[in-house]
């Protein structure tokens, strides 16, 4: 799938600017840390949608899937996803299973420009292994869910994105210098309306 630049697929509330990059994939791997530093090389806001979430509801996610489940908090997801697939000039980090629901993948690809940022079972658990926040993880054996997780949602993570990028071993500064030159060119802000509309005449 490719980023579209045309007018079609700007966000609908959008007056101008260019489309959200929104990155995806699994938890740990690096969507927070390089998308904020792909915002600051792009002279983009960076907004986190987990951040965004735990900031409203003023807890962790953990807590929110203990108070609401799961459930709960995918419908918090869907409706923060849709809020900010709407603006532009933004880059944005989805949570690790913000792919799965079928509206979320609608609003993904139909607003904003999709990286997938993809590593292996090993690496994701390394990187996740010492962090207690990801509910998900709290399992007999989290490596395994990892890779069961990773099997399950690998071809999803494809099929919205429009660039993917094996971020494999690599350190943070590299994958970023990685990822810049697959960005397809971004729209320019339309210049504002500001010509008088001439008198209908008979
Ligand atoms: N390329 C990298 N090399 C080494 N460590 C990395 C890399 N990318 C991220 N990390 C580290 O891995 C951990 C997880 O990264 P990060 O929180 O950015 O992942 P995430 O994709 O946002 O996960 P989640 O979906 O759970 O929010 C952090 O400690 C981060 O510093
Ligand atoms: O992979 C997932 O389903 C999740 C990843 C995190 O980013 C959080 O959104 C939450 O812990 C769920
Ligand atoms: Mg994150």
């Amino acid at each position: 799938m490719e980023c579209a630049t045309d007018s079609t697929r700007m966000p609908p509330e959008g007056q101008g600017g260019a489309r959200p990059i929104c990155l995806v994939g699994m938890m740990g791997v690096g969507k927070t840390t390089i998308g904020r530093q792909l915002a600051a090389a792009l002279g983009r806001e960076f907004v986190d949608l987990d951040h965004v979430i735990e900031a409203r509801c003023g807890v962790r996610i953990a807590t929110i899937f203990d108070i609401e489940g799961e459930a709960g908090f995918r419908r918090r997801e869907t409706a923060t996803l849709d809020e900010y697939t709407r603006r532009s000039d933004l880059v944005v980090a989805t949570g690790g299973g913000a792919v799965l629901a079928e509206e979320n993948r609608r609003m993904l690809s139909e607003r904003s420009c999709v990286v997938y940022l993809r590593a292996g079972a090993d690496e994701l658990y390394r990187r996740v292994a010492r962090d207690r926040n990801r509910p998900l993880l709290r399992a007999d054996d989290p490596r395994q869910r990892i890779v069961d997780l990773l099997a399950q949602r690998e071809p999803i993570y494809e099929s919205v994105a429009a660039v993917t990028l094996d971020t494999g071993d690599q350190p943070v500064a590299q994958v970023l210098r990685n990822l810049l030159p697959l960005l397809p060119a971004q729209p320019a802000a339309p210049a504002p309306l500001t010509a008088v509309q001439a008198p209908l005449t008979e």
